[in-house]
This record gives C-alpha cells, structure tokens and sequence, in this order.
C-alpha cells in the first residue's frame, strides 16, 4: 500500500512516520506539510533529527497540483492535521479512490450540527460524515476492513472507551446513572504549537475545558452512554491516563465484569489486562493501552482505568492499526516492540 503522510511535521506525523518506515506492507512515499509551512522544503530529520537515517523524506508543500500529480499512486493517506483541515480535504483524495486514515477530529462525530459546538465549523462534507467508520481499532475490525474512510479516534475517548465499551456494550451500567470519565494528558497531546498553557514555566496540572470538551460527545456517542468528561493537563510529555467510574446494575458480580473484559479482549496483544492500576512509564513511547478495574459490590460502583500513549495508541499505531485491519493483517501487524529498548526508550 502507498501512502502519505500529511501533517508530517507534526507530533502525530512524526510518530506515524516512524511507524511507517519500518512497517514492510506499507510504502511511505509523500511527506506533506501545510502550503505556507515553515518546513517545506527541508527534509523530516532536518525537523526530527532523532529520525536522521530512519527518514530521510522531503517535506512537500500541500496543493492542489500536488494532488493532481500522485493521484494515481497513491493508495491511502494519512492525516495528521487539524480539524478542519481533514474535514475538507479528505473527499478530494476519496474520489481518486485514495483510502482516508484521518486522525484529526473532522469526522469522528456522526451529528453535522455538534461541529460548530465543539470544533467551531460548520462541516464542509455531511455526506461523509455517515460514510466515516470509527478506527477504534479493537471494537470494529469488521466496519475499518471495508472502509474508505476511517476517523481514528481521539486520545482520550481511545483510552476511556477501552475502559468503558467492555461494561456499556454488555449494557452492565445502571441505566441513567452518571458516568464519570476523568482524563489526565501529557503536554504532546496539545501538538506542537506554541501557547503559554503549554510552556515549561507554565504548566502545572490542572483541569480544563469542563463540560464543553469536544471528547465528551465522541465518548458519549461510542460508548452509547452519556458521560460526563474532565480532562485535566499533567507537567510531563508523553502519556495520557484516563479513570472512568460508574454505577452498575444491581445484581451485577465481579464474574460477569471479569467476562466482559476477558471477551473483549482476549485476542488484542496491544490491549492489556492488568494485575495492578496502570502506570504512564508502562505504555509511554509504546502502543500498548494498560486496564485494571476494581469493583465494590456492596455500593455496585465500578472504576475502571486506561493509560496509554497519547500520540501512539491515542494516534499514530492506532492508525496503524486500521491500516493493517484494512489490508487484512492481523491489526497489531509490525506495532509489537521487540526489544527492551522498544519499551518505552523515552
Ligand atoms: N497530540 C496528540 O496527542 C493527538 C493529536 N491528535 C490529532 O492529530 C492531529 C495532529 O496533531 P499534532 O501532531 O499533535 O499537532 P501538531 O500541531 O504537532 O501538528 C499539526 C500538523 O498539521 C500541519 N498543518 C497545520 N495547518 C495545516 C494546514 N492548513 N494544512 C495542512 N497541514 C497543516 C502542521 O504542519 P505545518 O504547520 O508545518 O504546515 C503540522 O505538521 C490533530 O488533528 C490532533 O487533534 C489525535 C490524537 C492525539
Ligand atoms: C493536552 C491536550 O491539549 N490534549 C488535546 C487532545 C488531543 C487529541 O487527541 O484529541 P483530538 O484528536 O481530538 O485533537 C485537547 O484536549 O484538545
């Protein structure tokens, strides 16, 4: 498969980048950046050095031109650029037949009307919107293998609805009780843009956006239950944990929560169970996503929590993984760490 990449210079790109490099099914062919970029021009270890001899690629300026020339050789792109960006550019590769992997947020909502609210658009392309298949990459294996377009989802909502799909999709969860979602983000998930909330001297954890997070309506959508979402920004890079706690049908028992998990995810290396609550260091620079849950039977409350990388599972081997899906391999397909160093080299 033959792809590009556009948004290369960016957090997410550079990830998706390295993924591809070493990935033997898919042919990283175009490195693409913004028509007034800064880094048009350069080459990707001249803006990444850390990747000098992985990728060596030149950073094309995005335009119409260009896309008239590769139309014809491209198989699939990847975008890794903002929100509205995605949302009106993704149907000019479409109609070349160029399969879409958007891991911006331009179609991951299934209603036209919630993206002025909570991404300040009116979308271009509501037809698309219905043609868009989730990339939660462990729940719809069987929509990602025929879709032409895939909305990757989120960091957050990846980890909250690993943590939260195995209990609302068994409809465990006491009807119309509140679902509490609690999200804690690494500095990288703001991308690299300059602001002061993200500068060193200014970032301290603290939580944001309360009740208007564009999260909360992608979550409540996948999740088929409203939740309430509170992202919070944490002074480290990489990393995102996200703790969700929930009121259970009476008469539910820790057999059943233990089934729920084990089905869900008894053939996903990437998704582990684990012995203990799950730790950042454990999946930071790794595309694995960490779960424990603990449950009181006597109040039937459950908590139940996810770390993962924020710019890994919650992006780029995400997309990776509906990349594979879509090419029929197997969705953790070349994303194993295979050495030590592998695991999480920082
Ligand atoms: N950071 C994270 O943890 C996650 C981010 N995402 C999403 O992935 C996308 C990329 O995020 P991230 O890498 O963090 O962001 P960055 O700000 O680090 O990178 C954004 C990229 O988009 C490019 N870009 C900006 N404007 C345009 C444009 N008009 N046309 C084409 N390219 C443009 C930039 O290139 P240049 O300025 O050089 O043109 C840059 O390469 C975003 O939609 C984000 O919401 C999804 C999951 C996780
Ligand atoms: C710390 C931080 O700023 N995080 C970002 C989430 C980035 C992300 O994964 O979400 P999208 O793909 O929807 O952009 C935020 O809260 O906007």
């Amino acid at each position: 498969m033959k792809v590009a990449v556009i948004g290369a210079s960016g957090y997410v790109g550079a990830e998706l980048v390295f993924l591809l490099s070493r990935h033997d099914k898919l042919s990283l062919e175009y490195l693409v950046v913004s028509e007034g970029s800064t880094s048009a021009g350069k080459s990707f270890s001249q803006l990444h050095p850390r990747y000098q001899g992985i990728c060596d690629l030149p950073l094309i300026a995005f335009s119409s031109h260009w896309l008239e020339q590769v139309k014809d050789s491209l198989d699939a792109v990847f975008f890794a650029t903002p929100h509205e960006y995605s949302a009106q550019w993704a149907s000019h590769f479409l109609q070349h037949g160029i399969k879409v992997f958007d891991l911006s947020g331009g179609f991951r909502l299934n209603q036209p009307q919630d993206y002025p609210q909570y991404y300040g658009f009116e979308h271009p392309n509501n037809d698309l919107i219905n043609q868009a298949v989730y990339g939660l990459a462990e729940w719809q294996r069987q929509q990602i293998a025929t879709a032409k377009l895939v909305a990757v989802p989120g960091c957050y909502p990846t980890a909250s609805l690993l943590a939260l799909k195995p209990i609302t999709n068994n409809q465990l969860h006491a009807e119309n009780s509140l679902i509490v979602v609690n999200g804690i983000s690494g500095v990288s998930g703001a991308g690299k843009k300059l602001s002061m909330a993200t500068s060193f001297n200014e970032v301290s954890l603290t939580p944001y956006n309360i009740l208007q997070h564009r999260h909360q309506p992608e979550i409540s959508q996948e999740a088929q239950a409203q939740v309430i979402f509170n992202p919070h920004l944490a002074p480290y890079k990489r990393g995102l944990l996200s703790t969700v706690t929930l009121t259970l049908k009476s008469g539910v028992t820790v057999a059943d929560i233990d089934n729920a998990f084990n089905t869900a995810y008894q053939d996903t290396p990437l998704v582990r169970i684990s012995a203990d609550w799950p730790k950042i260091d454990n999946v930071a620079y790794t595309p694995f996503a960490d779960i424990h849950w603990q449950f009181d039977e006597e109040k039937q409350v459950l908590v139940v929590s996810c770390a993962i990388d924020n710019l890994l599972k919650g992006a780029a081997s995400q997309a990776i993984q509906c990349a594979n899906i879509s090419l029929g391999l197997p969705s953790h397909y070349a994303l194993l760490p295979t050495t030590a160093s592998e695991l999480g080299n920082g």
